[in-house]
């Protein structure tokens, strides 16, 4: 049997392994009695099937459109979610913990997002030197998306350079920074003025604070904010906007980036941005959708990331 049929069938057979297990039968899956392996044939070939291969049984068929169809995930970007911090935290409490996802899979994902939606928003120019980012990385989990975003984008073609001031001792982000160094990233010991950011870096990634950040600003880093605040360079922020309250958005001294990636959804102090919005942080399974009641996009095809705005 081929490879591509087996997987097919373990899916099928886990997925009704999991609905027998919350009270559906492989009858209620099957009901016209289909068998597991009828409507599926092995190819013989690499070449693609013949107009006489027969298609999915019906009832294959209604599985399969009914978890593609889910409500959670719409196609209309007007009505979508915007979470509270309370609700961010819940759900990453929820994605760690029943859900058995690891910090590292969510943040790897997260910082391919970021890196996936700058090349498309800002793509480096194919016939030029690679444009230098300055991602700016701060102690918690958000500045760890920093570091896989550095790393994505050299991958994508950019010269990233990373201001990481403040390290927390645990053992991921010793890694991530490894990790960077390895692959001839550099760390910058301070964060230069603004000017010089102007004049040395197309773009700065602002990966300081995520949906954690307690305002106000700590006094160690009032003055790199302060900072940001002059660049004429363009910022992407990851996830909320450095220094913004999580829920009610920016104030008078806050930075105002071009961009802006929000991950998982949206929260609620970007509901009045109008900058560019790309969404990213695709592995919201559709019962964590659901438990939390949570309108989110669709994301097209293979994308890792959908623009909102
Ligand atoms: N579920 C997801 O979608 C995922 C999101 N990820 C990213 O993780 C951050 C949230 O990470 P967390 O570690 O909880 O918080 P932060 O990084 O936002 O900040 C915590 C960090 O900041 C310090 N801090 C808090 N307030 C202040 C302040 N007023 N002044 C100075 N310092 C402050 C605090 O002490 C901590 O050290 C989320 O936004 C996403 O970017 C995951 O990567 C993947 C899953
Ligand atoms: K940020």
């Amino acid at each position: 049997m081929s490879g591509i049929v087996s997987c097919s069938l373990r899916y099928f057979t886990a997925t009704a392994i999991r609905r027998r297990s919350s009270g559906l039968s492989l009858q209620t899956l099957f009901p016209s009695g289909a068998s597991l392996t009828s409507g599926l044939r092995a190819p013989t070939s690499s070449a693609p099937p013949s107009h006489g291969t027969p298609s999915p049984s019906p009832s294959l068929l209604s599985v399969m459109s009914t978890s593609s169809r889910n409500s959670s995930f719409s196609a209309d970007h007007s009505d979508i979610t915007y979470l509270t911090q309370e609700q961010a935290t819940n759900i990453d409490v929820e994605l760690f913990g029943d859900y058995g996802f690891t910090i590292d899979q969510l943040m790897e994902l997260a910082g391919l997002a970021v890196a996936t939606a700058i090349a498309k928003a800002y793509p480096p120019p194919s016939k030029a030197p690679p444009p230098k980012v300055l991602i700016c990385s701060g102690p918690g989990n958000n500045g760890g998306d920093g570091l896989v975003a550095a790393r994505h984008l050299k991958w994508f073609g950019y010269d990233p350079c990373i201001f990481y001031p403040k390290q927390t001792a645990k053992p991921i982000f010793a890694a991530l920074r490894r990790q960077c160094e390895e692959m001839e990233i550099s760390f910058m010991s301070f964060l230069p003025d603004a000017n010089l950011v102007d004049n040395n870096f197309t773009l700065a990634v602002d990966a300081l604070f995520g949906f954690g950040f307690k305002p106000p600003v700590r006094p160690e880093f009032v003055e790199v904010l302060q900072k940001m605040c002059r660049f004429k360079t363009p910022i992407v922020s990851v996830d909320v906007p450095s220094g913004w309250d999580v829920e009610t958005g920016p104030h008078q001294d806050s930075i105002k980036p071009d961009m802006v990636v929000s991950l998982t959804a949206p929260k609620k102090g970007m509901q009045n941005f109008h900058g560019k919005h790309y969404l990213g942080g695709r592995y919201i399974p559709d019962s964590l959708a659901a438990k939390f009641n949570l309108k989110l996009p669709r994301y097209p095809g293979t994308e890792l990331v959908v623009q909102l705005g």
